[in-house]
């Protein structure tokens, strides 16, 4: 036999210089999704009996981890759900928003978790709280003994249609954007848009730029929709307090995570690194982490989208009409188009060499095409960066004026 030859009976390789075996083994995952308003009515048992895979029953126990804010509005009626129902909770109220979106506040969450001593399968930890909270309860729970159930009750927009559906978890690390984390399914999500209500209407515009996300790279039906009905859904809090709103609301928010759970399915540990939902999060990590805490993780999203929608229009594939269109459907959906902090090219510059090493070695940059298409480019370079910047300053400046972007290449 030659050297390093080899073959295999099952799991042991015969080799020259010694024996040596190979494993390979695939896992299968499963997780649901489950939409239902009111969740903590009382006589609403969707979180008792809705997910085959998480049956809750009275006499159990469970951890609740929730968001400190959430607790205040809404604390007093979770516990008398589950009181109602016969199931002790222990509940960890948790400070969650970006500035301590840390490794300190997963250490927590496992303290909690060690000191009710949870049981490996049988007790799932319940997270409720915007995607801050659910990313560090599900870090955590990932990591204690291994891997722990989780799930997911969503309380803000981007926790409803992008946080809470897919299965990543993690913290920010120094400068770096969710740098430290894991792939980890919640068990179940469970979908109660009446959260919104108390929500503020920046927070409702944060999670409208994942949305447009989706509809810009995948369905320009979805961004009409967002174009003819966002703004209305958008006072409304996704509410649906009359019928044709009701309606809107739900299209709104069902596509989006249908589009999103589509792209997902087939590369749920990312193995391909072209994805198209990593649209409006080449720059944005950096530029997100820079002006922490002026801008929201949606708002960082949609000024890389602004800046990539520019770059787009530069290279041709999307037109100045297009281009007019979506910068004034950002604009409406009271999202920024610009930030001070592309002033700075060397910072746009960073940020791509970080996403290269994040995406293995190469840009592979999702750019719109047209409206609802994208295509993945290589070979984005910094004169093409700052031009991009330069006619996105000049159209941020016409819409704040009121005036349509006017996205003349070239003037
Ligand atoms: N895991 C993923 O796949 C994924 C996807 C998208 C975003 N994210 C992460 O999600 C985070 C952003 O999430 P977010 O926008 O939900 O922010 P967030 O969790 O900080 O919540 C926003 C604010 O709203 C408050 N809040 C939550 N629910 C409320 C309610 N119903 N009424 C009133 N106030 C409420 C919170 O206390 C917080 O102050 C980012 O860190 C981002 O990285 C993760
Ligand atoms: O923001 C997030 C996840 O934090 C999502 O909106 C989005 O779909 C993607 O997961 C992002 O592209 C982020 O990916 P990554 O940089 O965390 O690897
Ligand atoms: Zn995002």
């Amino acid at each position: 036999m030659q050297s390093g030859t080899q073959f295999t009976q099952g799991l042991r390789l015969a080799m020259d210089n010694g024996p040596a075996w190979m494993v390979e083994a695939v896992r299968q995952v499963r997780y649901h999704v489950i939409s239902s308003d009111h969740l903590f009515s009382p006589d609403n048992s969707t979180l008792l009996t809705g997910c085959p895979d998480a049956p809750l029953r009275s006499g159990e126990r469970r951890l609740v981890v929730i968001d400190e804010n959430v607790d205040a509005l809404y604390g007093a009626q979770i516990r008398e759900f589950f009181a109602c129902h016969d199931i002790e909770i222990t509940v960890l109220p948790l400070r969650a928003d970006e500035t301590v979106k840390q490794f300190d506040a997963v250490s927590r969450v496992v303290d909690a978790m060690n000191d009710f001593g949870i049981d490996r399968r049988r007790e799932p930890v319940l997270a409720i709280g915007g995607g801050v909270l659910t990313d560090i309860v599900g870090f955590a729970a990932s990591l204690y003994r291994r891997g722990t159930p989780y799930i997911r009750i969503p309380t803000t927009l981007i926790g409803l249609v992008d946080a809470g559906v897919g299965v990543k978890t993690g913290v920010n690390y120094e400068t770096g954007k969710n740098r430290l984390g894991t792939y980890a399914a919640a068990t179940a999500t469970f979908l109660d848009r009446s959260f919104l209500r108390s929500l503020d209407l920046r927070h409702i515009s944060n999670g409208l730029a994942e949305i447009l996300k989706m509809a810009l790279i995948r369905s320009e039906e979805l961004f009409e929709l967002l174009e003819r009905r966002g703004p209305a859904v958008r006072a409304d809090r996704f509410q649906g307090s009359t019928g044709d709103l009701a309606q809107a609301a739900d299209a709104i928010v069902a596509e989006s995570i249908h589009l999103m759970l589509e792209e997902l399915q087939p590369n749920l540990w990312e193995s391909a690194l072209e994805r198209c939902v990593d649209y409006g999060h080449t720059f944005s990590p950096t530029i997100e982490m820079h002006a922490l805490p002026e801008l929201l993780h949606g708002e960082a999203v949609v000024i890389d989208m602004a800046l990539t929608t520019a770059l787009g229009t530069l290279r041709g594939d999307v037109d100045q009409a297009q281009a007019d269109r979506i910068f004034s459907v950002i604009h409406a959906l009271g999202l920024p188009l610009w930030n001070d902090v592309l002033d700075d090219p060397s910072l746009l510059e960073a940020a791509l060499r970080d996403t290269v090493r994040h995406r293995d070695g190469r840009q592979r940059l999702p750019l719109p095409v047209g409206i609802g298409g994208h295509r993945f480019v290589n070979d984005v370079t910094g004169a093409e960066l700052r031009a991009a910047t330069e006619l996105l300053r000049r159209c941020a400046r016409n819409v704040a004026q009121g005036a349509p972007a006017e996205v003349l290449v070239g003037a």
